[in-house]
């Protein structure tokens, strides 16, 4: 399913939440949706999955009209993973990752439950939490909960897929082991869009990027053209070390953009540093930074 949002504007009060953002969701795309805190990201994935209609400008389903699109259907088609989200009942893991199913319901006279218990244990399996099936779901650890969540939205089968900060609490392993299953989502024709603070995770795996900064588009593209020195420093106020390793960019913001960096030992400035394309960080030219340090 391709989603298209053109002039999207939302307000609260008087605050203007987003303004004038035009956003397109593709088949076998992986879209990262980067940006400060409060720039209007979770705002723009609940507009495209349909659930706040903005004040203006209009959401498109393969080119409907979004509000002519039954919900019924649309939530076969569109998974959502809600920020932060909670789970008020005592239900089993198992239980909870069930109600991703609950899109098909009543489809049919005869449901198919093999469907239904083969996407459940699918998801279980990729989302690595097939173990604790039975455990009260109320039990888990925010990063474990978070893994049921995502395999709640994975056994919607859903054409496209959006994920509001799922790698937000889990540890290092978990967040490459999700990242890993979106982009083999994204390799089966899933669409995805992926809200995530973690730039080298946004670099690594996204195919594009869509940079909100206080509620518009300041940048997108490809993660190498969007994610330079100049946009980091310009919409995070931070500086990183940004380097290669096995192709992949590694961005680990460092200090403040409105700082320059001491040594904290000698006091001394510190020349930027750059990777020296094999993962070792290395100062940008030994000769200034002797320079720097003589000085
Ligand atoms: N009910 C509300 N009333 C007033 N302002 C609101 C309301 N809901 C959201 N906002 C504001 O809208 C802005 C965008 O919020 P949103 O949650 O979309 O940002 P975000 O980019 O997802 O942020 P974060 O990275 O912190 O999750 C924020 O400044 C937020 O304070």
């Amino acid at each position: 399913m391709i989603i298209s949002a053109s002039g999207i504007g939302v307000k609260r009060g008087d605050a203007t939440i987003l303004q004038s953002v035009d956003f397109v969701a593709r088949p076998g795309e992986l879209v990262g949706l980067i940006g400060p805190n409060g720039a209007g990201k979770s705002t723009l994935l609940e507009v495209i999955a349909g659930l706040r209609k903005p004040e203006l400008g209009e959401v498109f389903y393969d080119g409907k009209l979004a509000s002519s699109v039954p919900r019924r259907s649309l939530a076969r088609r569109l998974a959502y993973l809600k920020q932060d989200a909670a789970v008020d009942w005592p239900l089993s893991v198992e239980k909870v990752v069930a109600l991703g199913r609950l899109p098909y319901s009543g489809l049919f006279a005869a449901r198919d439950r093999r469907a239904d218990d083969k996407a459940i244990r699918a998801a279980m399996e990729t989302a690595g939490i097939a173990h604790f099936a039975e455990r009260n779901v109320q039990t888990l650890s925010g990063g474990e909960r978070a893994r049921v969540l995502l395999a709640r939205a994975l056994a919607v089968e859903a054409e496209t897929l959006l994920a509001d900060e799922p790698v937000d609490a889990l540890d290092p392993l978990h967040q490459l082991n999700v990242m890993e299953l979106l982009r083999s989502t994204r390799d089966r024709g899933t669409g995805i869009v992926v809200v995530l603070h973690d730039l080298t995770l946004a670099s690594r795996f996204c195919d594009r990027l869509v940079l909100l900064d206080r509620g518009r588009v300041a940048a997108e593209g490809a993660p190498e053209d969007v994610l330079t020195d100049e946009i980091i420093a310009q919409c995070y106020g931070v500086r990183a070390l940004t380097g290669i390793h096995a192709g992949g960019r590694f961005i680990v913001p460092w200090q403040k953009a409105s700082q320059q960096l001491h040594d904290l030992k000698t006091d001394r400035l510190v020349p930027p540093l750059v990777a020296n394309g094999h993962g070792r960080i290395v100062p940008i030219n030994a000769a200034q930074q002797r320079r720097t340090l003589d000085s």
